[in-house]
């Protein structure tokens, strides 16, 4: 069964470590950088149990037994791939598209892992059983996974082995009989605050003789010797629910994750000193394709809400009518609906998984379009409701406080408002506009949109690998071919 929100709280108080602002939280469930947020997440696990909506999101269990999230499942038909899709379109929708590593998008990873767990195989260490019992376990016990993949930047044109330190990017520090000791950093953990388990791994093609930095496993967010550094706190910082209503409640967290001589045991190793399996384990099983998947669906959500506030803010200025700012609507709606093509196209394309397990996937080409199509879409997106929404989103007052109070409310009832909107209406409407347009919240979300599946220089040549070039260029050399220089 899946777990309840009650549940999943619960599951949370375990001696993690997060420092924050230089303390230590001893309780994510209660601080108020965070407890709104966890309960954001509980409310997507209740949902699990809403008769409403408990089909949609649950199937039975990978051994017939239970219902587990359906994020879990590997699809064995276009039919399954896009009840997975309907599913990620649910969750999406109850935040709004801001949470972007919900439970469901390292669940439908590491399906993807199980669908070919050859891969994990292929060089000295197998660990395709390990692989196997992990997606498993994670479906069974209803368990969320955050992921850490990306070494720190430190020094880019540099090897793991050639920074300044040997430990600055995670590596192998020990082996023992039962397992293996890791030290070092990875970049950035999302939602890994909130999680139950990390998966570490490495997507950077390395050379055989970085075999130290070529690992992949997962651990307890709670293990001895994980440490979290969390980036500001955007719900910590909201004044209230009313004046930050997404930043308050959607602040997924992104955090430094650091292992200070972190004991894996060798059934959770997936990969072990081997650089092309850690490549592979993404490029050759399902697995990022599943990623994007889900990402593709969040897009277009948060599209969807984001043109929906344009179409309330432009209501509320009482420009709505006005033949250029349809225009700048329909534009939007375009947007939205280049957003929505994309994830339906992923889907529509569903591919055979190699092997003949008879497993579908998202379609390949298409996913990697998604790559380049989110980062381009999202600014242009927020650019358009700026421009909509002009100077009021600045006009504000600094808090729920001044609405509260006889004399300032009675100056904003006066200038702050518009026909068939009082003031307390339009301050909420562009109070939420701005949450997801300019406050640092907003901020987060456009870098978010353009770096989380990776950097354009790596994301847009698989653009040319996944594709078919030749064709393009086949066309081309056909026009060429039909005229010469006799050809008046
Ligand atoms: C909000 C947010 C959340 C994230 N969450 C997660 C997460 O949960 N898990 C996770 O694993 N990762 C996460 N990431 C990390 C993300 O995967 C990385 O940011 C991403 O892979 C890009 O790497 P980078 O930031 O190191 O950029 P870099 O690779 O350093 O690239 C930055 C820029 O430097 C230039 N550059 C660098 N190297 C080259 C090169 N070789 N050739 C040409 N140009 C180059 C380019 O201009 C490039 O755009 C998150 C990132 C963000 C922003």
């Amino acid at each position: 069964m899946t777990r309840t929100g009650k549940e999943y709280l619960e599951s949370l108080r375990d001696g993690r470590v997060i420092w924050l602002d230089g303390e230590l939280v001893d309780d994510v469930t209660t601080h108020p950088a965070f407890r709104r947020s966890v309960g954001s997440i509980a409310d997507l696990y209740d949902m699990t149990h809403d008769p409403a909506h408990a089909d949609a999101l649950t199937v039975p269990g990978p051994d017939g037994e239970g219902r587990v999230l359906r994020a879990h499942q590997i699809p064995r038909s276009k039919e399954e791939l896009r009840a997975k899709g309907r599913a990620f379109k649910l969750w999406s929708e109850a935040t709004f598209g801001f949470f972007g590593r919900s439970p469901d998008y390292m669940a439908s990873a590491v399906a993807g892992f199980a669908t070919v767990p050859e891969v994990f195989s292929a060089g000295e260490f197998d660990g395709s059983a390990n692989v196997l019992a992990h997606w498993r376990r994670m479906a069974q016990d209803d368990l969320y996974q955050a992921h850490t993949l990306v070494n720190p930047q430190i020094d880019r044109t540099r090897p793991p082995s050639e920074q300044e330190e040997d430990d600055l990017c995670l590596r192998v520090v020990a082996e023992r009989g039962d397992g293996i000791v890791v030290r070092g950093a990875k970049m950035i953990g999302t939602a890994a605050a909130f999680a139950d388990e990390i998966l570490v791994g490495v997507t950077q093609r390395m050379a055989p003789a970085e075999a130290d930095y070529a690992v992949s496993f997962s651990v307890p967010v709670s293990a001895p010797g994980v440490k979290f550094v969390s980036r500001t706190s955007y719900e910590g910082r909201a004044t209230s629910v009313f004046d930050y209503p997404l930043s308050s409640r959607f602040d997924e967290n992104d955090a430094l994750v650091v292992f200070e001589n972190v004991f894996v045991p060798w059934d959770r190793v997936f990969a072990y000193r081997e650089p092309e399996v850690c490549h592979q384990q993404f490029w050759r099983t399902p697995a990022f394709v599943s990623f994007v998947h889900h990402g593709a669906i969040r897009l277009w959500t948060k599209l969807e809400f984001l043109a929906g506030v344009a179409v309330l803010v432009a209501r509320a200025n009482n420009t709505y009518d006005l033949p250029p700012v349809r225009m700048q609507i329909g534009k939007l709606m375009a947007w939205v609906n280049t957003a929505k093509a994309v994830a339906v196209a992923i889907e529509d394309g569903a591919e055979a998984v190699p092997g003949g397990s008879g497993a579908v996937m998202p379609n390949r080409e298409m996913s990697c379009a998604q790559l380049a199509i989110g980062p381009d879409l999202y600014p242009k997106v927020l650019n358009e409701v700026k421009l909509l929404a002009g100077g009021g989103l600045i006009q504000l007052p600094a808090s729920v406080r001044d609405l509260r109070h006889p004399e300032v409310s009675a100056l904003l009832g006066k200038y702050v408002r518009s026909p068939g909107h009082d003031a307390e209406a339009r301050i909420k409407l562009l109070k939420l506009a701005w949450d997801a347009l300019g406050s640092e919240f907003a901020g987060r979300h456009d870098q978010y949109e353009r770096f989380y599946h990776g950097s354009p220089h790596v994301y847009l040549p698989a653009l040319v690998r996944e594709g078919d070039p030749d064709a393009y260029a086949a066309l081309a050399r056909r026009c060429l071919d039909g005229y010469g220089l006799d050809d008046a």
